[in-house]
């Protein structure tokens, strides 16, 4: 890698690759079949592969960077011992290594940053993704058995199987400088694209502030209002905040990152949603590539997040992010007071 590149340009096309990297141990782990859920908090699960994707995300990055802060949603994979030789990835990613690097960002040190790594967004999907795939009847009843995330009535209703939720499954890597997201990586393991006759798992969208996106094809929004939200994770605070929108449309995906794809794909224009449940991990790549795009993201007050070492995880005052200003001050005018009120405990 050449070192005479400025830092937030490097360390942006190590976390490009990476990500890369850790999507395959995603669906390797998929593959293998063996999920090895935990259950972390109420409707909070983890995976085998949400562990080994961070242990090669933050092994790899802290090899190259020793003393950049990284903060991943799965603790601290250090205690686990090394990691398989073919996790660590240090090559970083050509295209991104040629990009100009803007003046404001040219100065930075290691010690100004602070990466947040969702090695898996989308938990939920992931695990029952993984249970669609399962062909077999019998192999699909013994899996529901051990399996906490669905309930009866969903089983019962799961007839026309298909990867469907897998492509809402994200890793995220989001770099923050002086408590800002400044760059982020968004892979998608399960995206399918053809290439010539041959089909190719995974894409990574990237951004940087005062560059650009990159890894997709940008679209403008909807025409009419599409608004997108959770799939798993709803309350009635948050069915509240989006009635008060005047929707045509919600699209109810799962995982922050597949979210914020909606906006940058023109399938939603606005991302609603009124609870605590994202953490920083969760918002500061998406909040990054979407900024970088031209869109907003910010709580449901309308005020930016902070991503300094020392904030608290989670993200008490919910999630509201446009494709542009305009639209998120449209979101931010319906929200009502109560409502925000509610959410910032007053
Ligand atoms: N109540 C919650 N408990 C745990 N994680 C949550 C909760 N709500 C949201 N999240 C996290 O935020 C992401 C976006 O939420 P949602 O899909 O509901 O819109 C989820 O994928 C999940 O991240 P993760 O899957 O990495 O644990
Ligand atoms: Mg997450």
């Amino acid at each position: 890698m050449s070192s005479t590149a400025p830092l937030i340009i490097r360390l942006l096309a190590s976390s490009v690759s990476v990500a890369g990297r850790a999507g395959k141990i995603v669906r390797d782990v998929m593959s293998r079949g063996e999920l090895g859920i935990v259950e972390k908090g109420k409707d909070d699960y983890q995976t085998e592969a949400d562990r080994s994707a961070q242990r090669c995300i933050i092994s790899s990055l802290s090899s190259l960077y020793p003393k950049v802060n990284i903060i991943g949603e799965e603790g601290n994979p250090d205690s686990e011992g090394e990691i398989p030789s073919e996790w660590l990835q240090i090559e970083a990613d050509k295209e991104v290594m040629l990009l100009e690097c803007p003046s404001s960002l040219q100065g930075v040190k290691e010690e100004d940053i602070v990466v947040w790594v969702d090695p898996l967004d989308g938990t939920s999907e992931y695990t029952q993704g993984a249970l669609m795939l399962k062909r077999d009847p019998w192999e699909r009843w013994k899996m529901y058995l051990t399996h906490p995330l669905i309930s009866i009535k969903w089983y019962l209703s799961l007839r026309h199987s298909n990867y469907g939720f897998l492509e809402h499954v994200t890793v995220l890597i989001g770099i923050s400088v002086n408590e800002k997201p400044v760059a982020g990586v968004i892979h998608q393991p399960y995206f399918k694209t053809m290439v010539g006759e041959e089909k190719q798992m995974g894409r990574t969208i990237w951004g940087l502030q005062g560059v650009g996106v990159g890894g997709y094809i940008p679209a403008p929004p909807p025409d009419s209002l599409v608004i997108t939200t959770t799939r798993s994770h709803s309350n009635p605070v948050v069915e509240k905040a989006l009635q008060v929108m005047n929707a045509a449309q919600v699209l109810r995906v799962g995982g922050a990152g597949y979210k914020v794809l909606q906006l940058l794909e023109g399938k939603a224009s606005i991302y609603v949603f009124a609870s605590p449940g994202c953490k920083k991990w969760d918002t500061c790549a998406p909040e990054a590539v979407l900024s970088a795009a031209g869109g907003k993201l910010t709580d449901i007050l309308g005020d930016f997040y902070k991503y300094g070492a020392s904030v608290t995880h989670p993200n008490k005052t919910g999630v509201l992010a446009a494709v542009n200003d305009e639209l998120h001050n449209y979101a931010l005018s319906r929200i009502p007071q109560e409502l925000k009120d509610k959410l910032s405990g007053n």
